[in-house]
């Protein structure tokens, strides 16, 4: 324990003197720091990665580098949540759970022995009217009995739009906020919230992934208004204080995250293919680097957003996986592809030592 918490602390003055400041200093004015010293958006993304990556060490048990859980995965999507979930444990994840229909399971199953595939999430095609209530009260109850397990969720990849699902997922959103546990919202997730504010609204927690559709749909809901290129972080940031601070990574040619309160870039090289994806390995990275910071930041007290670090890292691994797998494999990168570089990407910059 001795030994783990030596480990943070020498992280954690990394961290802060690879920003150029002063470890006595609390965490609370890394960011801003980094904000004064550079004066453009682009964050230091290499370091962040660094610094909140934890030491492989034999004082460990299993769970304590990360327990993801992805909610996400229906008849037509099976895909998305695999991706999502084999991301966080390619990256480092002691534990990923996916929590989906009960007739996505066998096929996501079968995709991975790694994977733990709850088939607990039902579509209305397969309740009867007269069910939905009972059906409801024991989807939820079967997700709590492992709520307070999870480091984190990722809800959305691969999870359609059936209504009666929607609103179990919205009372799972509704416990995990109880909870505390931290959620990275994405893909049919962001359909949700987006006709459903108040389940993010407010809650520090919440990290929204919307790619251009998504991100579009957002604007007009809540800024009432068209998305404004030219003064794009401007906006970023009015939508980001809108929701109540929630955390939002704008995907594009350059990734964009604000909390509301700051705004910074990732523009490390990524991939010209676009091969549909890369936003699920994106969602499960930002998730485990989101639970690996919190914990950092936690032995510091409540003093640095821990969802704009997990963005930033997220964001510059999946970049550079991306760039990796396309040098290799030009036109014929697929998602598969880049999650097989995840680990060597992230082992360039941060070596095990
Ligand atoms: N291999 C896999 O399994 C992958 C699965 N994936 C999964 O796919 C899901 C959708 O994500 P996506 O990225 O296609 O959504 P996006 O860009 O907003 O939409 C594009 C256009 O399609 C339309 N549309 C979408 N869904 C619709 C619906 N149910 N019913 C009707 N229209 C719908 C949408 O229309 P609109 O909403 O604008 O009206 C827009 O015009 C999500 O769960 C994601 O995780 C991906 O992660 C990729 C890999
Ligand atoms: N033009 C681009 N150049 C480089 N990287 C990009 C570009 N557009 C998106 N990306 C990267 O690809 C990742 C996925 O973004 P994208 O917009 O494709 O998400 P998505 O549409 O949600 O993907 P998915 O198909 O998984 O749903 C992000 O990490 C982003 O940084
Ligand atoms: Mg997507």
């Amino acid at each position: 324990m001795q030994q783990c918490y030596g480990g943070i602390i020498r992280r954690q003055r990394h961290f802060i003197s690879c920003l150029g400041g002063d470890h006595r200093k609390t965490l609370l004015s890394v960011t801003r720091m980094q904000s004064v010293m550079n004066p453009t958006l682009e964050a230091d993304a290499l370091s962040i990665l660094r610094s909140i990556s934890p030491t492989l060490d034999s004082t460990k048990h299993k769970g304590q580098a990360g327990k993801i859980a992805v909610v996400g995965g229906c008849r037509e999507y099976t895909g998305a949540p695999y991706f999502s979930a084999i991301s966080a444990l390619k990256i480092g994840a002691d534990l990923s759970h996916v929590i989906c229909t009960r007739d996505a399971a066998p096929v996501i199953k079968s995709y991975s022995p790694e994977l733990i595939v709850h088939p607990l999430l039902e579509e209305s095609y397969s309740v009867r009217d007269e069910d939905r209530k009972s059906v409801g009260t024991l989807v939820l109850a079967e997700v709590d009995k492992w709520m307070e397990r999870f480091d984190c969720l990722v809800i959305g990849p691969g999870l359609g739009r059936d209504p009666f699902l929607l609103d179990c997922v919205s009372d799972i959103m509704k416990h995990a906020r109880r909870s505390n546990v931290p959620m990275v919202i994405d893909g049919d997730g962001l359909f949700l919230v987006t006709n459903r504010l108040d389940l993010v609204s407010g809650y520090p927690l919440a990290v929204l992934t919307p790619n251009v559709n998504e991100y579009k749909r957002l604007v007009q809901k809540v800024l009432n208004c068209e998305v404004n290129d030219q003064d794009g972080p401007q906006q970023l940031l009015s939508l980001a204080n809108s929701i109540g601070g929630v955390t939002i990574l704008r995907k594009g040619q350059s990734d964009y995250i604000s909390d509301g309160k700051e705004v910074r870039s990732v523009s490390i090289l990524g991939s010209p293919r676009r091969c549909g994806g890369q936003g699920d390995i994106l969602s499960g990275s930002v998730a485990v680097f989101l639970a690996w910071a919190r914990q950092l930041v936690g032995k510091e007290g409540p003093t640095i957003n821990p969802a704009m670090l997990g963005c930033i890292a997220g964001s510059a691994l999946m970049r550079k996986a991306a760039s990796l797998a396309f040098e290799d494999k030009k036109r014929s990168t697929l998602t598969s592809d880049i999650i097989e570089y995840l680990g060597r990407s992230l082992e360039d910059i941060c070596p095990v030592r």
